[in-house]
């Protein structure tokens, strides 16, 4: 009930807008109800003039005044009701296809601004399979359940009405009987239904595991040959599979139950008005012979009557399955904007100092990760954090562009608290060089120029001379147009990480952060990105998170994080004179060097 009302939510504010094409929708399927109703009628009609007609023309006395018109008049109009029915039937359906298209595409773009505008927070804490689900399978399922069940709810309803009006004008009492076993019909699909929706929620879920599953084993599909694991793999798959089976299985049985049961009901409906049309003839109420003809009539209709609550239980899968993607892509509008300041106060670069002042921090409630960190960082300076893995260097990062806010204490630029700068020119403010660095679809130069897309190609080579790529670029048959793409992968992880490097140098930021990723690369690599490093942080305030210690032995000042909170703080020299855990982690390295 609650997705109900949030997928009501979501559907009324996309497609709000098209109020006049479901009136007019509505319309054209009422005027095709009403055609398809009263065309038979006509037939009717049209058999008694010709039974007219024949009458007089067989005998030579009126012969003379035996007459086609009217039959002719009436064929016409019955002609004219299936021309009508069929044509505003086109015209419906092809007004619900234009609605539908637009709106799910105001309901993907949407969803694309969202993203943009989410805090970081989201994206950590989902899968990226999940996230791209509801682009996909999500928005796919309301795109196939407005594109086909609408139009088909449209008309069961209009059909349903048209049944109701028909009967009671016909009489009321068989009416009534007609309608007597839609309680127990209504009790059967309600049970059904709750049944089948809990199966279709149970099927969706399953579906994300596997899902998942195929994703991690794609993504770990070179650790999988190298361990020879490809046997458990399958069977890892084949558990999830069998789960996915079993689930779908129960789904489609309670989805497909209803339609035989409500045929069965409809069957023994036209028994009761088979039944009770006769008692009515045999007691006399009315003539026999007008009788009979109404128990026909009647007959047609018991059977037509549970036609609409077939179609509408049939569609329900579908309309369960839109349900639930509007659910899904409502909880993702649901989310929370990244905080942006009104009227942030405006930053160009940073004059004297960045200062971390006693910063407490946690990702999650009652998990505090940073235990009141301390940094002071004079402009130009280059700090570097050290420390175990899973110490805390990442989070700082993180606290610093503002992906976070920290719980407690604050982070001043010049004395200003970052929440009060303008978050944009924060951001330009703030370079990062990632880990593992991120490529775009596009061209060399493209992906070179990404933050700042007007720059010419002369700061572009500038760039890449900085960063220690130009040559390579250049030995490349299409140079700086070389294209980049996910399937056309050619690129080294140094490699990328020195286009990643460049990209950085050509926005010229005032403060930069450099998370070395200099563990996967051959020591030419290395020397290549220790030089580019250098070029990129000269003149610039800096924050290197350094895994190989060597990298940084020239840092102004080292701090060394365990657990969150600092330990030691100084030059590499005082530090190593300390002997603590930084001299210890050096000598260490300098072993395996
Ligand atoms: N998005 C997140 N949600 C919850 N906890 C997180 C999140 N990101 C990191 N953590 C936790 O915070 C702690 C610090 O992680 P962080 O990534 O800052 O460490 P790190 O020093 O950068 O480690 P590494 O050297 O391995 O990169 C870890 O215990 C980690 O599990």
């Amino acid at each position: 009930m609650k997705d109900l009302k949030i997928a009501g939510r979501y559907y009324w504010h996309y497609l709000k807008p098209y109020g006049w094409g479901f009136l007019f929708t509505a319309i054209l399927i009422g005027i095709s109800t009403a055609c398809v109703v009263i065309a038979p009628t006509y037939l009717g009609r049209a058999i008694s003039e010709l039974t007219e007609y024949l009458k007089l023309w067989s005998n030579p006395a009126t012969r003379g005044g035996a007459n086609l018109a009217d039959f002719h008049g009436t064929l016409i109009a019955y002609v004219l009701f299936y021309f009508g029915d069929a044509s505003s039937l086109l015209i419906a359906s092809w007004l619900l296809a234009k609605i539908t298209a637009y709106s799910t595409g105001t309901m993907r773009i949407g969803l694309f601004r969202k993203m943009q505008r989410m805090r970081v927070q989201y994206f950590d804490q989902h899968s990226d399979g999940d996230i791209l689900a509801r682009y996909t399978s999500d928005l796919d399922n309301i795109f196939n359940a407005l594109n086909q069940a609408l139009i088909d709810v449209f008309l069961a309803i209009a059909q349903l009405i048209g049944i109701l009006i028909m009967m009671f004008n016909q009489n009321v009492t068989l009416a009534w009987i007609t309608m007597a076993t839609t309680p127990v019909a209504l009790g059967l699909a309600a049970f059904v239904m709750h049944k089948a929706a809990a199966a279709v929620d149970q099927q969706q879920t399953d579906v994300g595991a596997l899902n998942g599953y195929i994703n991690e084993q794609v993504t770990g599909q070179k650790v999988i040959i190298t361990n020879g694991l490809q046997k458990d793999s399958v069977a890892g798959f084949q558990v999830h599979n069998q789960t996915v089976r079993k689930t779908a299985e129960r789904g489609q049985i309670w989805s497909g139950i209803l339609s035989p049961l409500l045929s069965g009901l409809s069957l023994l409906n036209t028994a009761i008005v088979i039944f009770a049309g006769s008692w009515l003839a045999l007691n006399g109420q009315m003539s026999t012979g007008a009788a009979l003809a109404l128990v026909v009539v009647f007959v047609n209709y018991a059977q037509q009557y549970y036609q609409p609550i077939i179609t509408l239980t049939s569609l329900y899968g579908m309309i369960q399955l839109a349900i639930t993607g509007a659910r899904r892509i409502d909880e993702v509008r649901s989310q929370p904007d990244e905080v942006r300041p009104v009227n942030g106060k405006a930053i160009n670069g940073i004059k004297s100092e960045l200062k971390i002042d006693d910063v407490r921090f946690s990702y999650l409630p009652g998990k505090e990760i940073l235990h009141g960190v301390t940094i002071d960082v004079q402009k130009g300076e280059m700090v570097a954090l050290v420390g175990p893995t899973g110490s805390g260097k990442t989070t700082v990062m993180n606290l610093l562009n503002r992906f976070y806010d920290v719980d407690s204490g604050q982070i001043t630029i010049d004395g200003v608290d970052l929440r009060d700068l303008d978050l944009t020119q924060l951001r330009q403010t703030v370079g990062i060089v990632l880990q593992d660095p991120q490529l775009f679809t596009g061209t060399i130069a493209d992906n070179i120029r990404f933050g700042e897309p007007t720059a010419g190609m002369d700061r572009v080579i500038d760039a890449a001379k900085q960063a220690n790529i130009h040559d390579f670029i250049i030995s490349l048959p299409d140079g700086y147009d070389t294209k980049v793409s996910d399937e056309q992968n050619i690129f080294s992880a140094g490699q990328k990480q020195l286009m990643s490097i460049a990209r950085t140098i050509l926005t010229d930021p005032r403060l930069l952060i450099l998370d070395e990723a200099t563990s996967n690369v051959d020591t030419v690599t290395e020397a290549k990105i220790q030089k580019a490093m250098d070029n990129v942080i000269q003149g610039r305030t800096s924050f290197v998170i350094a895994h190989r210690l060597k990298t940084i032995l020239n840092a102004d000042r080292i701090v060394v994080l365990q657990h969150g909170r600092i330990i030691e703080q100084g030059s590499h020299q005082e530090l190593l004179d300390e002997h603590g855990f930084y001299a210890k982690l050096y000598r260490n390295q300098m072993v395996f060097d």
